[in-house]
């Protein structure tokens, strides 16, 4: 039997990722494949209003889910706005796990409970903290409904306007019960109680996945990768992508197979779309 790179697949860099990658590739009616929205479908912007995706990822994705049993993607935006902003609607049968999987879009609907109060808290106080804490010029705020970020990718010195949003935002977080979610030149203050890992442990758990491939790029996703090692120990295989950048090395560090950013990610999925094919399901 071929290996998986003899038809271009790149080589996980682990054992369990290279027996995760060759047990997706022999039963993949049993996998659930499962991508994060920002900065791995969808190349890191200034503007969160303009993101898009890489050319031919969505492409790749639909044909991906006429070959694997599941295709979701899990995001920190709100679910409604990664379909609008990608296109999403055209992958068939796709899951859509938005605010870090306290909201859940497919079929066209978004279910989800009420926000905490703390939201509702944070809304009122955060634009005089944010003016208070001296962040430069372009520091701006992201209000998503069920949660609100602070971005610092517009100002002067992104990296000093961090430093100076830290303190305050923490304890802003604390004292509405939130939850305070550092990323890519942002920090999120959003509910408790969730987070991808979950959000993905439960998923696969609701589709009876017997394979999981998770891709990411940001801090996140790191307990997606977490619960992607923990139902390797329930027997099973799992793989873990990133989608790397400067930015953050953390995610390199913990997966098991790396590509360059979302332009990286679509040559793979194509590659593996292919190799499907032509290996052919169950083969
Ligand atoms: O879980 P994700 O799909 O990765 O979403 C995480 C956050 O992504 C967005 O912010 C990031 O992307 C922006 C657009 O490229 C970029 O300008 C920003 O610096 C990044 O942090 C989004 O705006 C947030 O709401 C998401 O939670």
């Amino acid at each position: 039997m071929p290996s998986p790179q003899a038809h271009g697949l790149p080589e996980p860099t682990t054992r369990a990722g290279r027996a995760a990658l060759e047990a997706l590739l022999t039963d993949p009616a049993e996998a659930l494949t499962a991508f994060d929205f920002d900065g791995t479908l969808a190349p890191i912007v200034a503007d969160p209003l303009t993101s898009a995706p890489h050319p031919g990822i969505v492409a790749a994705l639909a044909e991906l889910s006429t070959l694997v049993g599941t295709v979701a993607v899990i995001t920190g935006r709100a679910a409604a706005t990664a379909v609008r902003l990608g296109g999403l609607d055209r992958v068939p049968g796709i899951v859509v796990l938005g605010h870090y999987g306290a909201e859940r879009w497919a079929e066209g609907r978004v279910i989800a409970a009420d926000p905490p109060p703390g939201v509702a808290l944070v809304r009122a106080e955060l634009p005089a903290l944010v003016d208070a804490s001296g962040a430069p010029e372009g520091t701006w705020i992201e209000d998503k409904g069920r949660s609100l970020a602070v971005h610092t990718r517009r100002a002067d010195d992104p990296d000093r306007a961090l430093e100076l949003l830290a303190a305050p935002l923490a304890e802003l977080a604390k004292r509405a019960d939130l939850r305070l979610e550092p990323g890519r030149m942002v920090i999120e203050l959003r509910p408790q109680g969730v987070d991808k890992g979950a959000a993905l442990t439960s998923l696969v758990e609701e589709r009876t996945a017997q394979r999981v491939l998770y891709a990411g790029d940001d801090l996140g996703d790191l307990p997606a990768f977490a619960a992607v090692a923990a139902l390797r120990g329930r027997g099973v295989p799992g793989l873990t992508v990133c989608s790397s950048s400067d930015e953050v090395t953390e995610v390199a560090d913990a997966a098991d197979l790396v590509v360059p950013g979302p332009a990286g990610l679509a040559e793979l999925l194509g590659r593996l779309t292919e190799r499907i094919r032509v290996r052919g399901p169950g083969a």
